[in-house]
């Protein structure tokens, strides 16, 4: 697009205030995610940066020069102090001082790369720039994917393009309507590094045009993650704690099991371990008590050297900040936290030292004694808390049908857990969200749950006005569900006992699947195994 040379925006800009500015971030040599980690970190301690959100992480095929590989890309959002061609020489500085990249040639290589993507000034007015060095808006940004996919993870749908004067959502959906295959991004969750190798959870989904109603809708096209569960608690409702034993052996022997039957269907599990069973009303373990049952088995499948441990992502079922800091350090992948973060203060700080390690954020109201009392989801329970003025956007539109209201209660209430996560240093790109079956939820919105996940995937909200609050937006967060041998579904197959719903948790898990979940949580995983690989060929042709 054509910018005037001069104009007078950079004349709104006030020394010494605070701007706003988007930043895209590429990598395609060696470790990737170190090197953006490292430029985050270096501008992170620069007292006139602060960072104020991060994107997810986007793979891409290569643009442009074609022969080399994949890139990492994402974008970040910014305060800063610095005016706009300052800023680039900040960036010049980390991309070739710090961090030593070397040019080969244009759309080559580069082990970090940092664009200036938009920049605002403090009362949040675009700021056009067209200097032989510097454009800005970024001339190119509407021809990448891999810059619009994270970038409109980080504003509103309504935020407008300041040459164009189209919403920003408007060119990524315009993108996609090409439907060209080099377009489509997988999403990466990083796991901590095995044997120096980076692990990844890997999730896509695509935009395509329903041909009958010629409305978008995005279908995910990913395989779905099982995580089969391994409690280790002797209380647990569904398996009564047949893998509770003093010595690990059992456990072992367990999980080797699993793999055999599992990595016959697919490339990887993960073992959700569970020391302080979160039954509705049951006695919680003492954090003592729930170290002892977990650590130990975490170490132990991590030294077995007879089982695949690079395709094996352990996971620590727990709401206790120091269970997780010691899982995490005996070599757990996952923190799976019912809670949300409300049952420990600790816990988000002990996820954000640890950007390698994916959390997952679960809904639930009040305590595992009282949480099944506190269902009621109609508007006026939860919204305006505190006097906020929401704005809230289904797959970019304010929404304001009946059929959403359940689920978009639940998505505010998970999007106010979401903010303090990311305002206590925890990274977009490690969190997968999970609404909570049985937490909080009678039976019939324990199934209205699972049909509302196209919902809950496309729900985000904004605070009207409030120009230092995050923009939450859970497109790209992949979703977990844990239906398995729940009340739910022994009230509708007259099943008392947990163990006899396993046929029927299998049809629930390819609802589940159908409906765009990307993990499921189960107890029978031989059996479910083969129903997530029947579920994502049917539902997800792969
Ligand atoms: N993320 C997640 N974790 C969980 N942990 C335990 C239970 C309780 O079920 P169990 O006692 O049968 O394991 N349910 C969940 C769940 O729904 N989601």
């Amino acid at each position: 697009f054509d910018l005037p040379v001069e104009n007078d925006s950079m004349k709104t800009l006030i020394p010494n205030t605070w701007n706003t500015a988007y930043l895209a971030f590429g990598s395609n040599i060696g470790d990737k995610l170190q090197y953006i980690e490292s430029a985050i970190t270096i501008l992170s301690n620069d007292p006139k940066i602060k960072i104020t959100q991060t994107s997810s992480l986007f793979e891409s095929e290569p643009m442009y020069f074609k022969d080399q590989d994949p890139f990492m890309n994402g974008c970040i959002q910014i305060k800063t102090k610095y005016l706009p061609q300052e800023l680039l020489s900040i960036c010049k500085e980390i991309e070739y001082d710090e961090l030593k990249r070397v040019k080969h040639f244009d759309n080559g290589p580069r082990c970090i790369d940092l664009d200036i993507i938009l920049y605002l000034n403090s009362s949040n007015e675009h700021i056009t720039i067209n200097e032989p060095n510097l454009v800005i808006p970024h001339p190119r940004m509407l021809e990448r994917s891999f810059v619009l996919e994270p970038l409109c993870e980080l504003i509103s749908p309504d935020h407008i393009h300041p040459i164009t004067a189209e919403p920003i959502w408007n060119h990524l959906d315009q993108l996609y309507a090409n439907e060209n295959d080099e377009d489509s991004l997988w999403k990466v969750i990083p796991l901590p590094n095995m044997n120096s190798q980076p692990r990844f959870l890997k999730f896509k989904s695509i935009n395509k045009i329903n041909k009958m109603t010629n409305q978008p809708y995005r279908e995910t096209v990913s395989p779905t993650y099982l995580m089969g569960i391994l409690n280790v608690t002797p209380d647990s409702f569904s398996d009564g704690g047949e893998h509770f034993s003093t010595t690990t052996i059992k456990e072992i022997n367990f999980v080797k099991e699993m793999c055999v039957q599992v990595f016959q269907l697919h490339e990887s599990i993960i073992i959700d371990i569970g020391g302080c069973s979160t039954r509705p009303g049951s006695i919680q373990a003492t954090l003592e008590e729930e170290l002892k049952r977990t650590i130990p088995v975490i170490k132990a499948i991590r030294s077995c050297n007879e089982l695949p441990q690079e395709k094996i992502i352990l996971s620590i079922d727990t709401y206790r900040a120091e269970v997780a800091r010691q899982s995490i350090e005996a070599g757990v992948d996952i923190v799976n936290d019912i809670s949300g973060g409300l049952f420990d203060d600790g816990m988000f700080k002990v996820i954000a030292a640890n950007p390698r390690v994916s959390y997952v954020l679960s809904h639930i109201r009040g305590d595992i004694s009282n949480m099944n009392k506190m269902n009621k989801y109609t508007n006026t329970t939860t919204d305006n808390e505190g006097g906020m003025n929401l704005i809230e956007y289904i797959n970019g539109k304010e929404c304001d049908i009946p059929e959403a209201q359940f689920m978009k209660v639940i998505g505010r209430e998970l999007s106010q857990r979401y903010k303090l996560a990311i305002a206590n240093g925890i990274r977009r790109w490690q969190i997968i969200l999970d609404p909570g079956i049985g937490f909080a939820k009678d039976s019939n919105q324990n199934l209205q749950i699972i049909r509302d996940i196209p919902i809950l995937k496309n729900y985000s909200c904004s605070e009207d006005g409030d120009k230092e609050t995050v923009f939450a937006n859970f497109k790209n967060i992949p979703i977990l569900l844990g239906p398995s041998r729940k009340k739910f579904i022994g009230k509708i197959t007259k099943d008392e006992d947990p163990v006899a719903r396993d046929f029927a948790t299998g049809s629930i898990v390819a609802s589940c699947v159908g409906f765009g979940t990307n993990i499921v949580r189960v107890h029978d995983i031989k059996d479910c195994s083969k129903t997530i690989k029947l579920a994502d060929t049917l539902y997800r042709k792969i």
